[in-house]
C-alpha cells in the first residue's frame, strides 16, 4: 500500500515546501494538504518537482473558525463559487489532482439545494479534477451539513457528474457508522480518495478501534491502488509518529 503525508497535520509546523520535503525524505509516495493558499504555488510546485511527489488533494477555503467551509450555505454562493475557483486554480497550477468542497455549517432543504449548486458549478469548472465531498464526524465538526456517506451517495448521484466523488475518510465513518469493510466495498466506485487515523484519538494509525492492517488488505484485495492519506495528529514530532509506515506499506 502506497501513502500520502496530509500536510496539514504533518509536518504542520514546516512551511508547505519544507514539509513537502520532509515527506519524501520520510519515504511517502505522495502528499495532500488543507489550505495551501499562504504559500506561492510556484513555491509548492518547485518542492514538487524536487521531490517528485504529487499533491494529491487540496480543500477549499474554511473561512472562520467552526465555519468549515461556505458551499451549503445559503445566501454566501457569490463567496463560495470565488473559494472554489480559486482552488481550483490553486490546484492546477501545482499539477494537483482533487479539490475537497467543504460545505460548512448548515441543515436542511435550502442548505441541499446550494451546495448541489456549487457543486455543479466545480465540477462543470473543473472537468480535469476530481472533486471530493467529504462526511465530518458530529463530534469534531458539530452542525457540518455532510456527516454520513448515504447523504454524500446521494448528492453525488443526483448531480451524475463523473468527476464528483467520495472523501472515504475511515477516521469519521467510523466515528459516525462504522461497518467500514462493507461500505468500503459498496461504495469503491464512487470513493476518489481514501483517508486513515486512529479511531477515536485521532492518532497515528496502529491502534484504536479500527486495524488499519485490515484495512489496507480490503483495499488492496478491490484493487485500490492510490496511495491513502496519512490525516492522522502526531503527538510530538512528526518524524517519531511513523513507526506504523513500514508494516502497512508491505500489504
Ligand atoms: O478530515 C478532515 O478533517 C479533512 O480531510 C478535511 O479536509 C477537513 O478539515
Ligand atoms: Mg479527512
Amino acid at each position: 500500500m502506497q501513502f500520502s503525508a496530509n500536510l496539514g497535520f504533518l509536518w504542520s509546523d514546516l512551511a508547505l515546501p519544507d514539509a513537502i520535503r520532509a515527506a519524501a525524505a520520510a519515504g511517502f509516495d505522495a502528499v495532500e494538504c488543507h489550505w495551501p493558499y499562504a504559500h506561492a504555488p510556484e513555491a509548492v510546485s518547485a518542492a514538487l518537482a524536487e521531490t517528485g511527489l504529487a499533491m494529491l488533494g487540496l480543500n477549499t477555503l474554511r473561512g472562520q473558525p467552526g465555519e468549515n467551509g461556505l458551499s451549503a450555505i445559503p445566501g454566501r454562493e457569490a463567496e463560495a463559487r470565488a473559494e472554489i475557483d480559486r482552488a481550483i486554480t490553486y490546484a492546477r497550477a501545482i499539477g494537483c489532482g482533487s479539490v475537497h468542497v467543504m460545505a460548512g455549517v448548515a441543515e436542511g432543504p435550502q442548505a441541499e439545494t446550494v451546495f448541489l449548486a456549487n457543486l455543479d458549478h466545480a465540477c462543470r469548472a473543473a472537468p480535469d479534477l476530481t472533486i471530493l465531498i467529504e462526511p465530518l464526524n458530529s463530534y469534531d465538526a458539530p452542525g457540518y451539513f455532510l456527516s454520513r456517506s448515504d447523504q454524500a451517495v446521494a448528492l453525488i448521484e443526483r448531480l451524475g457528474h463523473p468527476n464528483l466523488k467520495l472523501m472515504f475518510d475511515c477516521y469519521h465513518l467510523q466515528i459516525m457508522e462504522g461497518d467500514l469493510t462493507r461500505r468500503l466495498t459498496r461504495l469503491l466506485p464512487v470513493i476518489g480518495h481514501v483517508q486513515i487515523a486512529a479511531v477515536p484519538d485521532r492518532g497515528t494509525p496502529d491502534h484504536g478501534e479500527v486495524d488499519y492492517r485490515h484495512i489496507c488488505a480490503v483495499l488492496r484485495d478491490l484493487g485500490w491502488d492510490r496511495p491513502l492519506g496519512a490525516e492522522y495528529k502526531p503527538v510530538g514530532a512528526t518524524g517519531d509518529s511513523l513507526g506504523w509506515l513500514p508494516e502497512l506499506r508491505r500489504i
